[in-house]
């Protein structure tokens, strides 16, 4: 395993070393080896973090311990946005954290945050997005498989003073319908009026169908007992930053995302333009078009692309308000190589007026 990093790791005795060595740039390190020692790739006197390794970068092998327990406690630590976050040896962490800060922002400027936003953290990893973002929203749901991963997220909430963020340990298939459910059904049993919120009566009407129909949906849901004392608040304005591995979104989570009403806007920051594509193909087909007639059992379905796949997929959405794509960004975290990150603004009407600063 090779974890990549720009600054630094947790643990004192690799700092130590690491101070022995001058202005070292610490980029990667590997705990793959059952007989450690951790070993750690260093460029000395480097800047910058695009064209960190050249060929001939030095390999320096440092000692730590043979106390497996004590090495495989270290965690690399980063910076982003003034904060510091824990990095476990299997979590993700963007390598060009400064690009990655541009990258958080953007998706947080179009998802449209204030103080009353429930913001959806999906595929969360050790919580970059919704820590960075957490100022400037009510509250955070995390959501992540990897318990390192989760487990450093907890961490640099702590560690940042940060306390408005719930980060829950599944795979978002598993608990984004229960979730949405937990958070997004509580308005019509609240003893919040409708009128203050802005929801007119044929709308009360729409929602309470679309409440009873996601009840019927078969979302596979868990109940995770994790206890927050903000889960019981209604936040107005429900937005969700989604950021899957390459492979895109699983299908139970995109029909979680379209079929719940008040998710009325979704930021996909994607490392794959094809899964994306997919993705948003599910997301926003409208539903006259998905359920048109076609050959629902279509045996060749192994030949199809991605997109040919999710068009077929959206003939079984339930009906439901599609997403439209409003705007895309490409940003270059990775320069000199062909790979960037994409950032699309999806959303739905915008039926609560105040919901809207634009
Ligand atoms: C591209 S990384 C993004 C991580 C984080 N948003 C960031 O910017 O640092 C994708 C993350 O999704 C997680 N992941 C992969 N499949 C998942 C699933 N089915 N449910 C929840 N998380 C998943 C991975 O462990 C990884 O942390």
């Amino acid at each position: 395993m090779v974890q990549i990093c720009s600054k630094g790791i947790d643990d004192e005795a690799i700092n130590v070393e690491l101070e022995k060595m001058s202005e070292a740039f610490v980029i990667g390190a590997s705990t793959n080896s059952p007989s450690l020692p951790l070993t750690v790739l260093v460029v000395q006197d480097h800047q910058g973090i695009s064209n960190v390794a050249p060929a001939d970068a030095p390999l320096r092998h440092l000692s730590l311990t043979k106390d497996s327990e004590i090495v495989a406690e270290a965690r690399i630590q980063d910076y982003i946005n003034n904060l510091r976050f824990f990095i476990s040896p299997t979590a993700f962490f963007q390598v060009n954290t400064l690009a990655a800060e541009k990258l958080y922002s953007l998706a947080g400027d179009w998802a449209n945050l204030g103080p009353n936003t429930l913001l959806f953290d999906v595929c969360c990893g050790t919580g970059t997005i919704g820590l960075t973002l957490a100022h400037r929203v009510g509250m955070v749901v995390g959501i992540e498989m990897n318990a390192s991963a989760v487990a450093d997220a907890n961490r640099n909430a702590e560690i940042n003073g940060i306390k408005n963020c719930r980060f829950v340990c599944s795979k978002a298939e598993d608990v984004m319908g229960s979730l949405l459910k937990e958070y997004l059904t509580k308005k019509l049993d609240s003893g919040i009026s409708d009128s203050d919120v802005g929801i007119k009566e044929d709308e009360k009407k729409d929602i309470k169908e679309v409440q009873k129909e996601e009840e019927n949906n078969s979302v596979n849901e868990k109940n995770n007992n994790n206890n927050n004392e903000k889960k019981m608040e209604y936040f107005e304005n429900v937005v969700a930053i989604v950021d899957p591995p390459r492979v895109g979104l699983h299908p139970t989570v995109i029909k979680a995302l379209r079929t719940h009403s008040r998710l009325r806007r979704l930021v996909y920051i994607s490392c794959n333009p094809e899964s994306l594509m997919a993705n948003a193909i599910e997301l926003c087909t409208p539903s006259d078009e998905s359920n048109e007639k076609g050959n629902k059992n279509n045996r060749g379905w192994r030949n199809m692309s991605s997109a040919g796949l999710a068009r077929h997929r959206a003939k079984s959405m339930p009906t439901s308000e599609p997403f439209k794509p409003v705007k895309a960004m490409a940003v270059d975290l990775f320069p000199h190589t062909p790979h960037c990150e994409l950032v699309m603004l999806l959303e739905r009407r915008i039926w609560l007026s105040r919901f809207a600063r634009e």
